[in-house]
C-alpha cells in the first residue's frame, strides 16, 4: 500500500441512533481518507460524535449511511487489522500482564494453529513488554498496577497481532498529568517503532497537537468534519515544543474553532451555557 492509497476511507458516512421521530443523527456525511502511517487526532465539542466515529471504524458500531473501507474491504465488524484501546483499560483482572497481552492469541482461530504461531506470539509479547517498560511487572495482576501501567498493558495487547491500525479512544483520559506526559512520549515512540497508523480521540487540544500529524476537528449536531489542521512539527517530538510559539498558535486556533462549532466564543460563554443547562436539568 503506497502513501497515495488510503488505508481507511469514509465515504458519505452517517449514523442515526433510534428510529422515527425519536431518532438522533450523530454523524452526517463524513468524507475522509486516512493514509498509512498517519497519526490523526480527533477533537471537537462534547457529543460531536468522536467516539461513535472511532467505534464505527473499529466495527463495534453499525453505521446507517455511506460506507467505511479498511485496507480496501468494507467494514462489517471488528478485525485483526484494527487494534482498539479504551479509556478504562479493560484488562482481564484474573490474568497476569503477560497473559493479558497474549490473550488475543487464545481465541480458537489462533489456539488451533500450529505451535509456531503461538511461539511467535510469546516472542512478540516479550518484545512489547520491553517496549512498554513492563519487564518487572510481567507476572503481576492488573490490580497490582498503576493506571498508567495498566494502560501500557492494554496498548501492548492491542498491538500483539500487529494491527495496521490502532484506534485509541481517550486512552489517557483517566491518568494524572505527569503520567499522561510519559504516555505521550511512549505512544509517539510506539508509533515510530511499529509504523502503525493511529486514530486518537481526545478532549485535550494540547495532547492532540503534541501527538498528531493531523488534527481533525469535528463539529456537533450533527457530527461532521469541520476542519483538518496539519501539525508542523518533527516526527520526534520534545516537551520543549509545547512552549514554542508555533505550538501555542496552532492550539489557540483549534480551540477557537471548537468553540465556534459549539456556538460558544469564549470560555465564559461555555461556562454560562453549562450552568444554564445544569439549572434547567
Ligand atoms: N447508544 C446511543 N444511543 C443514542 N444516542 C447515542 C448513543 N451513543 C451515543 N449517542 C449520542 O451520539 C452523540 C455522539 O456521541 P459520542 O459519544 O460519539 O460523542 P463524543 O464526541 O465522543 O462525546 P464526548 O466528547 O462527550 O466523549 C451524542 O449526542 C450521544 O448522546
Amino acid at each position: 500500500m503506497t502513501q497515495s492509497t488510503p488505508i481507511i476511507t469514509l465515504d458519505g458516512l452517517g449514523k442515526r441512533f433510534g428510529e422515527g421521530k425519536k431518532s438522533f443523527t450523530a454523524l452526517s456525511n463524513i468524507e475522509f481518507e486516512v493514509f498509512e502511517n498517519d497519526f490523526i487526532t480527533l477533537v471537537g465539542a462534547s457529543g460531536c460524535g468522536k467516539s461513535t466515529l472511532l467505534r464505527i471504524i473499529a466495527g463495534l458500531e453499525h453505521f446507517t449511511e455511506g460506507e467505511v473501507t479498511v485496507l480496501g474491504k468494507p467494514v462489517r465488524g471488528p478485525g485483526m487489522d484494527r487494534g482498539m484501546v479504551f479509556q478504562n483499560y479493560s484488562l482481564y483482572p484474573w490474568l497476569t500482564v503477560y497473559e493479558n497481552i497474549v490473550y488475543p492469541y487464545s481465541v480458537p482461530r489462533f489456539s488451533r494453529q500450529n505451535p509456531d504461531v503461538l511461539l511467535e506470539a510469546g516472542y512478540r509479547a516479550s518484545m512489547l513488554i520491553q517496549l512498554m517498560g513492563l519487564e518487572t511487572s510481567r507476572d503481576a495482576y492488573p490490580s497490582q498496577l498503576s493506571g498508567g501501567m495498566q494502560q501500557r498493558v492494554a496498548i501492548a495487547r492491542a498491538l500483539i497481532t500487529r494491527p495496521k491500525i490502532l484506534l485509541m479512544d481517550e486512552p489517557f483520559g483517566a491518568l494524572d498529568a505527569q503520567t499522561r506526559e510519559v504516555m505521550h512520549d511512549l505512544i509517539r515512540h510506539v508509533y515510530l517503532m511499529e509504523g502503525t497508523t493511529i486514530l486518537f480521540v481526545t478532549h485535550d487540544v494540547d495532547e492532540a497537537v503534541y501527538l498528531g500529524n493531523k488534527v481533525l476537528v469535528l463539529a456537533p449536531r450533527p457530527g461532521r468534519i469541520d476542519s483538518v489542521y496539519d501539525v508542523p512539527f518533527e516526527r520526534f517530538r520534545t516537551r520543549e515544543m509545547k512552549f514554542s510559539a508555533a505550538f501555542y498558535d496552532l492550539r489557540e486556533r483549534i480551540l477557537a474553532r471548537i468553540r465556534e462549532t459549539a456556538g460558544t466564543s469564549t470560555d465564559e460563554d461555555l461556562l454560562r451555557k453549562l450552568s444554564t443547562k445544569m439549572q434547567a436539568g
